[in-house]
């Protein structure tokens, strides 16, 4: 406590370089922020975006990672709501309980400290990370690549230390995402049609979520029909690959559900299929929930007369949850048997083998893979 700890750290040199492990020093928390052993941590597809380049605010060296969980090591001045010993998870998106958006029941985008998670550095502007006496940039507000970081206390919440940090640190992005984008974002209706393009964690998160709500028809879309089979126990009720058709996918999707859906989700980070996934939805009320983070210059496009004949496009950040309000809760609800997680987990690896986790993450193989620290 209040001295640096030396550790290994899988650390982003730069864009499109495999992660190095490296030996890492960690300052100690200073005011208002909260050192952590991080035990547990997967791999998020939105880790992959920033190291492949294509990120506007990617910026290197970096530790990445945001899905861990762990165990707080020590605290700094201030830090009231966790204390060593605690379970925790961070959280990309924090929650301070002061600015507007925290105040506004609307919006789950705490402000507070965005804009130095932006540039990769705590909210006094500097990196409490440091290899060969260079500084490393965090991420994310988290930086779970490691086997100690650093978080701001707003960005960290103790959860029950009943749950397997193994399965829980998924609470940490992916699964909450998708999941709450089906119940806080889009707000599926009980008998309603959903669309999912893309059968990642967060798809399957999305199909767990529409399931939730009663949706009545349930369709997946991947290129990969290797996700269709998990698909299913997630809540799909059918599953289908556009490359099986010669017109576009919403044309598809319109015939087979008299005139288009209620509830369409992107899943994937592609702006053509963003468009799709809008023009697939019903005239007069269909909602298209853009989830997928799109490439540094990718706009979306749509003639205007989709939305003047009453189509919806929204996007979600962090499923629209108010992070530490809600993260306990959803972990006490995997305790209870209420939502899945263990069938997310598609491998087990160990920490210096987070190379292949990017690997199976890139080629298909993966839901997710969790590594032990
Ligand atoms: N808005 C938010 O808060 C969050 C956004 N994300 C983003 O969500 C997206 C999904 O993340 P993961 O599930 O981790 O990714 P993933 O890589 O595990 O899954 C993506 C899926 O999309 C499929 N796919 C790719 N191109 C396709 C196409 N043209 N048509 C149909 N399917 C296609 C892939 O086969 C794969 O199954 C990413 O863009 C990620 O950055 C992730 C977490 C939070
Ligand atoms: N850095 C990117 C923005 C990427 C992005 O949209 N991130 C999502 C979370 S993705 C998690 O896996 C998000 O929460 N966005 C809201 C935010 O405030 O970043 C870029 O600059 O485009
Ligand atoms: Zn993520
Ligand atoms: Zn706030």
């Amino acid at each position: 406590m209040g001295k640096i700890i030396t550790c290994k750290a899988a650390v982003a040199w730069g864009p499109k370089e495999d992660l190095k492990f490296e030996t890492i020093e960690v300052a100690p928390p200073k005011a208002h922020e909260v050192r952590i052993k991080i035990l547990f941590t997967a791999v998020c597809h939105t880790d992959g975006y920033t190291l492949s380049g294509q990120d506007p605010e990617g910026i290197f060296p970096v530790v990445l990672g945001h899905e861990g969980a762990g165990v707080v090591e020590s605290i700094g001045e201030g830090v009231t709501h966790v204390q060593p010993g605690d379970h925790v998870i961070p959280l990309y998106t924090p929650q301070c309980y002061e600015c507007k958006f925290c105040k506004n029941p609307k919006t789950n985008l705490c402000s507070k400290i965005r804009y130095f998670q932006g540039k990769g550095v705590m909210p006094d502007g500097s990196s409490r990370f440091s290899c060969n006496g260079k500084p490393l940039f965090h991420f994310m507000g988290c930086s779970t690549f490691s086997e100690y970081t650093v978080c701001a206390d707003i960005s960290v919440v103790k959860i029950d230390n009943k749950a397997p940090l193994d399965k829980v640190c998924l609470l940490g992005c992916g699964v909450s995402t998708g999941y709450g984008a089906a119940l806080n974002t889009a707000k599926v209706e009980p008998g309603s049609t959903c669309a999912i393009f893309g059968l990642g964690a967060v798809g399957l998160a999305v199909a767990m979520g529409c399931k939730a709500a009663g949706a009545s028809r349930i369709i997946g879309i991947d290129l990969n029909e290797s996700k269709f089979l998990i698909a299913t126990k997630f809540g799909c009720t059918e599953c289908i690959n556009p490359k099986k058709y010669d017109k576009p996918i919403q044309d598809v999707l319109i015939e087979t559900t008299d005139g288009g859906l209620d509830y369409t989700f992107e899943c994937i980070g592609n702006v053509e299929v963003m468009r799709s996934a809008l023009e697939a939805c019903h005239k007069g009320w269909g909602v298209s929930t853009i989830v997928g983070v799109a490439g540094a210059g990718q706009e979306i496009k749509t003639r205007p007369f989709q939305l003047v004949t009453g189509r919806v496009w929204k996007g979600t950040a962090f499923g629209g949850w108010k992070s530490r309000d809600s993260v306990p809760k959803l972990v006490d609800q995997y305790l209870n048997n209420k939502l899945m997680l263990d069938d997310f987990v598609t491998q087990e690896l160990n920490f210096k083998d987070i190379n292949q986790a990017f690997h199976l993450m890139h080629i298909g193989e993966s839901i997710r893979a969790v590594l032990k620290m």
